[in-house]
């Protein structure tokens, strides 16, 4: 049994941001990706949004429901009981009043269990966030490439490439930090650009796609771990060949069943003689 240590705070993430300690973050979307993410030693157990292409087989993350995220969120907190649970405000649950900003977050925070909810955007959403952290809400924002804009992007491309993207860019992760947010995600970024944003604000930033100087990092776990994830974007590093264990699994599984070599002697259940005597008898 896994020796767990007392559960991060956002605060003791301002810290490994000062002390230059690094935060690990991972994706995780049910009981056991979330209890294996908490025995593997992630800082932030992340129940993203992402869930709708890895688990739900949608082609983006606009399909994915607030009921979606509260569920798997659920699920994800009663395998990682001791973890900092971080979920993804889905698509235009923070987008229209302020007051339907709150009553969303309320939910995830109270039928969900998280510690904490991410929303994507710079400047444009700050208010939203802002008034998520008045209510005493810990919000983690996101720039860069930002999946529930794809449409917007024209697909999932590396964003601040030029000098007026990089000011934009600067000028978001400021006004979030301005406005509370305890840390933001750097998707899809030149590390160059990165590298500024994270000397340029105290709160931390987590990567994904943005270098190797941020102050954490964050990958989806069916990425990570080769799970039959339905994309390998250049910033993946496989770290097992989890996907290919379990089709081996399954075919020698089914290759068995058909050779009725499966199940064996061991794998049986019997009963007392006498009663299938008695079974015989009373058929006469
Ligand atoms: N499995 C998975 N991993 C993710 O990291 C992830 C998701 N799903 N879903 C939500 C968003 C979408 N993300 C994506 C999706 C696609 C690419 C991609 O295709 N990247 C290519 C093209 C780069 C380019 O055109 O510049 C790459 O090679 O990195 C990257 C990030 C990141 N997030
Ligand atoms: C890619 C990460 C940062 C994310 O938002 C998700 O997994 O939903
Ligand atoms: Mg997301």
């Amino acid at each position: 049994m896994a020796e767990y240590r007392k559960m991060i705070t956002t605060m003791d993430l301002q810290k490994m941001k000062r002390e230059k300690e690094k935060i690990a973050m991972v994706t995780a979307y049910d009981y056991p990706s979330a209890r294996l993410a908490e025995e593997g030693g992630a800082d932030i157990v992340f129940v993203g949004d992402s869930l709708g292409m890895v688990v739900l087989g949608y082609d983006s993350t606009i399909p994915v429901t607030l009921d979606d995220m509260i569920h798997h969120t659920k699920a994800a907190a009663r395998g990682a009981r001791n973890s900092f649970i971080l979920t993804d405000m889905p698509f235009l649950t923070y987008h229209g009043t302020v007051d339907g900003t709150l009553r969303n977050a309320a939910r995830v925070m109270q039928e969900a269990g998280s510690k904490a909810i991410k929303m994507e955007g710079g400047a444009e959403i700050a208010e939203h966030l802002q008034a998520c952290v008045r209510a005493g809400i810990p919000v983690m924002g996101h720039i860069g490439l930002t999946p529930q804009a794809v449409h917007q992007f024209g697909g999932y491309k590396v964003q601040g490439k030029s000098a007026e993207q990089a000011q934009r860019l600067l000028a978001d992760a400021r006004a979030l930090e301005q406005a509370g947010a305890f840390a933001i995600v750097l998707e899809m970024v030149p590390e160059e650009l990165a590298t500024l944003i994270t000397e340029q604000i105290q709160i931390p930033t987590i990567g994904i796609g943005a270098g190797r100087y941020t102050d954490g990092q964050v990958l989806v776990y069916h990425d990570l771990l080769q799970y039959a994830s339905p994309i390998k974007p250049k910033f993946v590093k496989a770290y097992a060949e989890l996907g290919a264990a379990a089709m081996n699994g399954i075919s020698a599984y089914v290759e068995e069943v058909k050779g009725s070599k499966f199940p064996s002697e061991e794998h049986v259940f019997h009963m007392n003689a006498e009663i299938i005597q008695q079974l015989a008898d009373h058929d006469k």
